[in-house]
């Protein structure tokens, strides 16, 4: 199904927006649940696809769950490190955080399992954790393309004391790596080679995982130990954060057009390093004001924001919604340390400078940065095409923002993380 959405000038944004779940709190914490002794009440879950592939994954494997009524609180009854289901297919659309720390989990649980997802994950690299896994004993067959999903994988004699991962391409490699290796109960020390990007993300793996009773010594980035004998114990509960990444089109709102917006869940206590995305916002002239469990936005006292230049690997995600900001901005943005971007939903680079041309800008694009000149006035009713990116639907919305019409193509992309964001974006719209 594909249609689009025409949005109308929005002359002011204001309001409050409850947070959906965050989608890397929400796939770590039912994947470590289900790895546990015990059960875990797994609070405010995220609604949409990615935690969806998850949850049916689990259930696949034999891991039993339950919904408590309508709400988004779950109960995950853990295995105690071990998958009942010993042979399964499993799809996982284009969730990240699924597949990745699945294929480490099943490359270590002595069964047959296929991993598969849309066509686009068969084009997003999972060679370094491959490798990594198969140098530890994993058998790991890459059906398709070498380097690529789908994986066949199949029972072998686990060997690794010491595992080295490349760290430039994705930090989902390391996260499946700690997620997975005290299944082993052996000791293991994980070696990272060359630069680690999107290091926040390693912190809410760590963070995670200590709170189901496993602790990893780090050092750096570059080393991180599991001392054996360890398991995953139920913690009884968890709440899940507001999600840091959804909350960056909001924020920007508030600070683009003309009122106050708050975001509630996530603030200033938040494990997420998403939530540092307000502070690039306050660099650009932004008010932001934060509380434990929130942050709110507002535009400059000035009236004006203005462009930065600024490293963006630790927030690769929300980095995407400065480029929208930039548009309203004086003077040129660059965002820089971004390669990733090419690996995700879509090559995001090159989508984010085709698209932001559409409404005037002047894009220089590089290899591992982009250059946005605002121009001097937005075009109108620009056609945006969304690449099936949640990511790019809801940051142009944002032009809409400045009071300038906007056509949304495939507006349903966002419901890989946020089913529910027009809706939530129409709310704050005064
Ligand atoms: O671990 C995670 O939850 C994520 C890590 C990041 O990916 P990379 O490490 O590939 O940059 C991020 O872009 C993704 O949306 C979620
Ligand atoms: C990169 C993203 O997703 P994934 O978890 O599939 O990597 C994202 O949500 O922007």
């Amino acid at each position: 199904m594909e249609h689009n959405l025409d949005l109308a000038p929005i002359a002011r944004v204001n309001g409050t927006v409850a947070l959906p779940g965050s989608k890397s709190i929400s796939n770590r914490t039912l994947l470590l649940a289900a790895l546990a002794k015990g059960s875990t009440t797994v609070k405010g879950l995220l609604a949409a696809d990615d935690i969806h592939y998850m949850l049916e994954a689990l259930k696949a494997l034999g891991i039993q769950w339950e919904q408590q009524g309508d709400s988004r609180d779950f109960i995950v009854h853990g295995a105690a490190g071990v998958f009942p289901v010993k042979a399964a297919e499993l799809f996982l659309g284009n969730a990240g955080t699924a597949f990745r720390p699945l294929t480490a989990a099943l490359a270590l649980s002595q069964g047959h399992y296929t991993l598969s997802g849309v066509a686009r994950m068969h084009e997003r690299p999972i060679g370094d954790l491959v490798n990594a896994l198969r140098e530890a004993g994993a058998l790991i067959e890459c059906t398709g393309v070498e380097g690529y999903p789908p994986l066949a994988i199949k029972p072998a004699s686990y060997n690794g004391q010491t595992i080295k991962v490349k760290g430039n391409v994705s930090s989902q490699f390391l996260t499946a790596l700690l997620m997975a290796l005290p299944l082993t109960g052996e000791a293991v020390t994980i070696d990272v080679i060359g630069e680690l990007i999107s290091k926040p993300y390693i912190d809410i793996t760590l963070k995670l995982m200590a709170k189901f009773g496993v602790q990893v010594e780090q050092n750096g980035w570059s080393r991180f130990t599991i001392a054996a004998k360890q398991s995953y114990q139920s913690p009884g509960e968890i709440d899940v954060e507001g999600d840091a990444s959804s909350a960056s089109y909001f924020l920007a709102a508030g600070a683009i057009g003309g009122g106050k917006v708050r975001v509630t869940g996530m603030g200033a206590d938040s494990i997420q390093g998403d939530k540092h995305f307000a502070e690039a916002l306050a660099l650009m002239g932004a008010e932001i004001t934060w509380g434990s469990n929130y942050i709110e936005a507002a535009p400059p006292a000035s009236g004006q924001l203005m462009g930065i230049d600024a490293d963006m690997n630790h927030i690769p995600d929300a980095a995407m919604t400065l480029a929208i900001a930039a548009l309203f901005a004086q003077g040129p943005t660059t965002l820089r340390n971004i390669a990733s971007w090419r690996v995700k939903e879509t090559d995001r680079l090159s989508a984010m400078a085709t698209e932001l041309r559409k409404v005037g800008a002047i894009v220089v694009e590089g290899e591992d940065f982009i250059t946005i000149t605002p121009p001097d006035a937005l075009i109108a009713n620009a056609e945006i095409d969304t690449y099936d990116d949640h990511r790019m639907a809801m940051c142009f919305s944002l032009v809409a923002v400045t009071g300038v019409a906007v056509r949304i193509n495939d507006p349903q992309c966002t419901a890989k993380t946020f089913p529910t964001y027009f809706t939530e974006l129409a709310k704050i719209s005064v």
